[in-house]
């Protein structure tokens, strides 16, 4: 690392900052719906979808350098180093044509927000919280079937204690700023999507 992909980050970044890119957080813990209800977000009103977890997947089968430290991270339900999730991110909005983005399952701890914040000097739109409880969340995740390494009861318990114990505080930090959608992700699929796109909506309304 060092000088040089310092200056790689902020030539990304000066990019970024031209394109004047809109970010929104989506938020909640793991089997909460995230991804589902991204997917109809992108359909309905034209972001482009990142999730910090798909990329960290691309990553590991990429080949990576980092590859294994992600893998045995996302095994133990650790976050991984935010300058690694980061760099993904900033490199997929790159990459891009639209300047409108979903970041899924970013930031999970302080560490991820206080570093994205510094490095990209991208603030969100808003951020979406979706609240349901550990018991249907358990339920989803054992029911998901994507083979995913992390999907198993004792990797799930650890999930659920690195949402309450880091990621909470995220939600909290962005609450006190009035930044917060909170939606009962308890429902549905269908119905929860009806209180998303309310919220997108009026955000619609606002940038005319
Ligand atoms: N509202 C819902 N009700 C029931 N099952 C859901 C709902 N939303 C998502 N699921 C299912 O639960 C699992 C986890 O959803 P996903 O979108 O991957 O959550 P996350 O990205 O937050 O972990 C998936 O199998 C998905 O099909
Ligand atoms: N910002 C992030 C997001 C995910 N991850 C890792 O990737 C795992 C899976 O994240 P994910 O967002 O795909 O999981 P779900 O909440 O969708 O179930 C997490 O448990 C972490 O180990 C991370 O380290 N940092
Ligand atoms: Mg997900």
């Amino acid at each position: 690392m060092g000088a040089i992909v310092d200056g790689a980050v902020s030539e990304m970044n000066q990019t970024l900052l031209e394109k004047n890119v809109k970010v929104v957080f989506v938020l909640g813990g793991p089997g909460s719906g995230k991804g589902t209800q991204c997917a109809n977000i992108v359909e309905r009103f034209g972001f482009t979808h990142l999730s910090a977890g798909d990329l960290l997947r691309a990553e590991i089968k990429s080949g990576s350098e980092n590859g294994t430290m992600i893998q045995n991270m996302i095994k133990e339900g650790k976050i991984v180093p935010s300058e690694v999730t980061i760099k993904l991110l900033e490199r997929a909005m790159l990459e891009s044509e639209n300047d409108k983005f979903l970041i899924d399952g970013f930031p999970r701890n302080e560490e991820n927000r206080a570093a994205f914040e510094n490095v990209t000097g991208i603030a969100p739109e808003f951020v979406l919280f979706f609240d349901c409880a550990e018991e249907e969340m358990e339920r989803r995740l054992l029911n998901r079937n994507e083979g995913r390494v992390d999907d198993n009861i004792e990797t799930i318990r650890k999930r659920f204690k690195v949402f309450v114990e880091s990621s909470l505080p995220v939600i909290e930090h962005y609450s006190s700023k009035g930044k917060v959608h909170k939606i009962d992700a308890g429902k549905p699929v269908s119905e929860v999507f009806e209180n998303v796109k309310s919220i997108f909506s009026s955000f619609d309304k606002k940038e005319e």
